[in-house]
């Protein structure tokens, strides 16, 4: 079944001495895959904290969020460059919500993570550190963890920058599979072929919805 919209409702973040979301309004559906678009600075990253819950809004506030799970996937340049683990622990971490941390995965999980590594060609690279492979791999790594996440409510932060074009649609098709099976799926790009690839587009400017 899908996910209820998230319906974003007069969502105002200050940071500092800037207003970084300003009244904020909009639905976000299900099933469907939102590209989240605008200028260096103007609010997509901060849009996703709150969606993810780890920002809290000055005012305003998102309905739909309740009992539901986030998958919350950082742009690549947050998460250190020598966490030890390898590219098969990072995909395992998203089952982490069902069966705990660091514990054994389950059948159907186990084959998932192998299911969703070859979605995403990165079989032959399950037991290498994390640190060892490219910046694409492991963006690929991450949204794979994502992935495996099977959340409601799927949140990437720019997943296709600085990846080759073969990468870029293998993390395109992926997000349009999780949308597919019902999941909100909103990813924040500067990509144009991302943009064309989405099915609906969320444009800020300077922290207000466009237009
Ligand atoms: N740590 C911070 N402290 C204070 N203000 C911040 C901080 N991080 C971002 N901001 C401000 O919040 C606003 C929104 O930033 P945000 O990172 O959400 O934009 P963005 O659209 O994700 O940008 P980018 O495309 O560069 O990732 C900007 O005006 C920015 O200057």
């Amino acid at each position: 079944m899908p996910a209820p919209p998230l319906r974003i409702e007069h969502l105002t973040v200050r940071r500092g001495d800037t207003l970084a979301l300003s009244e904020v309004s909009a639905v976000v559906q299900p099933a469907a895959v939102t590209a989240l678009v605008g200028h260096n600075g103007a609010g997509k990253s901060t849009l996703l904290d709150v969606l993810a819950g780890v920002r809290t809004p000055t005012s305003g506030g998102v309905a739909g969020l309740a009992g539901a799970s986030v998958a919350y996937v950082p742009q690549r340049s947050a998460v250190p460059d020598d966490l030890p683990v390898t590219v098969g622990d990072t995909l395992a971490m998203g089952a982490w919500r069902r069966v705990g941390a660091w514990r054994r995965l389950r059948r159907s999980d186990r084959d998932l993570v192998a299911g969703t590594a070859s979605l995403l060609g990165l079989t032959p690279l399950l037991a290498a550190p994390l640190s060892s492979v490219s910046g694409g791999q492991r963006q690929r790594a991450l949204v794979g963890q994502g992935l495996v996440s099977r959340a409601d409510v799927l949140l990437v932060d720019e997943p296709t920058a600085g990846v080759d074009a073969d990468t870029r649609t293998t993390v395109l098709r992926a997000l349009a599979l999780e949308a597919q099976r019902g999941a909100v799926v909103v990813h924040a790009t500067h990509e144009p072929a991302a943009v064309e690839h989405a099915d609906h587009v969320l444009a800020l400017v300077a922290g207000r919805v466009a237009g």
